[in-house]
């Protein structure tokens, strides 16, 4: 093969027949045009691992007032340590080109990552909506030897029945004249450029082995942890679901211990973590719910999408979704003891984001919570300092930290404890208040400004 034609397969990767050597040197280069499209929470951030291993990535969003600012090296992403300065390093040294037009980035590319928000719908059926439009936009632009490797959580079963035949469709293609592969991403926000990174291995499957091969090969120069490369898309999928299932099953198994703590007149967390020293228990920790991405989605991309029962995990959705109204409940007996009716006790909640150190609200237990209190005539107020967006939040009046103390305040829920809370003074609020820790975040003990309230946490049945 010429040299023109070689240096031509170089930048493509599937179905190259160049040595894996040149291949390498050839992404490593930005010779291989790699896109991203989806610049959230997760594709931005891997945007610019791929801007700083290649010196050339396309930065795909839909949105043109996002392109417009990431192109202007201003971050969207809040809470993402090193994200704000890397993007602008990237930016500024042309390594990262953010765009909305497609079209362009799609002809231009030969690898293209695709970062589509998924997820459930409100009838809890999979919402790959934002998938199928990215890859509508991804097929107009596919050439032979293009790779399309997949970063979100789907379904299993995905890649092979859903993103390989919009590919053909888009493309006129037929599906051995490019590759795709699953290669869900494992990073958590506010250390996804960590994660991405390799604070763990990347796991990678094809819809046929070239196609694996090539994405192992990308994934390789790309991060310093390992690619465990799966026998097929299918697997791949169904290792990111699993994890999701296994986590939302074993928060579940706390979440239900913790119930007992009230029967029992016993510290139920102080038993976990005692028997956890056992290396093959690991519970979890109880809390007021599980939102997010993933814990609330993903088991019922098994739950909902397969014919064979799954009981099991169809239990530890509804034990986790019932967790904000068992906190609410909690809450009313303990004003009751405190001689306050809920229906005229103001009610702040800590933390209005799905889980410490993030600002992302979505499905987090604080929105059934308030929603449960308000139900119940409380007025409910939320104090969240990361959060920016409180649209979920219909029911709740929202208050800075630093004046909630000023309010005449019956009760506070700790739903979500932020880094911030730590040096909250509890002393600052006038009366004794009702105080429900839904994370085991305060300390009686250490804390004198606890002494005057009701202190009491999920968990706990002796305090
Ligand atoms: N957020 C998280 O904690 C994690 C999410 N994931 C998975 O990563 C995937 C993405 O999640 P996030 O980044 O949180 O979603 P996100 O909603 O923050 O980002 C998706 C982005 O894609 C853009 N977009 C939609 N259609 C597009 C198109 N046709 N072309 C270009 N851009 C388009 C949207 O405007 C949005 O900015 C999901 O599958 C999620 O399950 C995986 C690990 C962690
Ligand atoms: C298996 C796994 O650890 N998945 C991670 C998870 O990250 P995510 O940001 O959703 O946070 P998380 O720590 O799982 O918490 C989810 C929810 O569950 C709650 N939670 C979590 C752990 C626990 O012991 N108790 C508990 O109540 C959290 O408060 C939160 O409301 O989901 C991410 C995703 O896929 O969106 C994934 O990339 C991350 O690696």
């Amino acid at each position: 093969m010429s040299e023109a034609v070689s240096r031509q397969t170089s930048r493509r990767l599937y179905g190259s027949d160049a040595a894996p050597e040149r291949q390498r040197e050839a992404f490593r280069s930005g010779e291989v045009p790699v896109a991203v499209y989806g610049l959230g929470r997760i594709g931005l951030p891997l945007s610019i691992v791929y801007a700083s291993t290649t010196g050339d990535v396309l930065a795909a969003a839909t949105d043109r007032e996002r392109a417009r600012e990431i192109a202007d090296g201003e971050c969207p992403i809040a809470h993402e340590p090193r994200l704000e300065s890397l993007l602008r390093t990237a930016v500024g040294a042309d390594a990262l080109t953010a765009t909305a037009d497609l079209p362009t980035v799609a002809d231009a590319a030969s690898v293209h990552v695709v970062v589509a928000e998924t997820g459930v719908r409100d009838d809890d059926a999979p919402d790959l909506s934002e998938l199928r439009t990215m890859l509508r936009d991804v097929s107009g632009g596919l050439d032979p030897g293009d790779l399309v490797l997949v970063e979100s959580a789907v379904p299993p079963g995905t890649c092979e029945d859903i993103v390989q035949p919009i590919l053909e469709a888009g493309s006129d293609l037929s599906a051995d004249e490019f590759g795709v592969a699953a290669c869900p991403s494992r990073a958590a926000p506010g250390r996804a450029l960590t994660d991405l990174r390799g604070s763990h291995p990347k796991i990678v499957g094809g819809v046929d082995a070239e196609s694996a091969r090539a994405a192992a090969l990308v994934y390789d120069e790309l991060r310093v942890g390992d690619v465990v490369t799966v026998p097929d898309s299918t697997v791949a999928e169904c290792a990111k679901v699993i994890e999701s299932a296994y986590r939302d099953v074993n928060v579940a198994l706390a979440n239900e211990l913790a119930r007992l703590a009230e029967e029992l007149e016993t510290d139920v967390r102080r038993a976990i973590e005692a028997a956890n020293t056992q290396p093959h228990c690991q519970v979890h920790e109880p809390g007021p719910g599980t939102g997010g991405h993933a814990l609330p989605d993903h088991p019922y991309y098994f739950v909902n999408e397969c014919a064979t029962e799954t009981p099991l995990l169809a239990a530890a959705r509804e034990r986790n979704e019932s967790m904000p109204e068992f906190t609410a409940r909690t809450l009313v007996r303990e004003l009751a003891a405190a001689d306050t009716h809920v229906e005229d006790a103001v009610v702040v909640l800590f933390g209005l984001s799905y889980r410490r150190a993030v600002a992302d609200a979505r499905k987090s237990p604080a929105v059934a919570l308030g929603e449960t209190l308000s139900q119940f005539g409380a007025t409910v107020v939320g104090v969240d300092p990361l959060l920016d967006d409180f649209s979920a939040f219909d029911d709740v009046y929202l208050a800075d930290l630093d004046h909630v103390a000023e309010m005449d305040v019956d009760a506070a829920v700790l739903v979500t404890d932020h880094d911030e809370f730590e040096g909250f003074d509890w002393g600052t609020f006038d009366d004794p208040i009702v105080l429900l820790d839904g994370r085991d975040a305060l300390d009686p003990d250490a804390d004198d400004a606890l002494d005057d309230h009701r202190v009491h946490t999920i968990g706990r049945g002796d305090d």
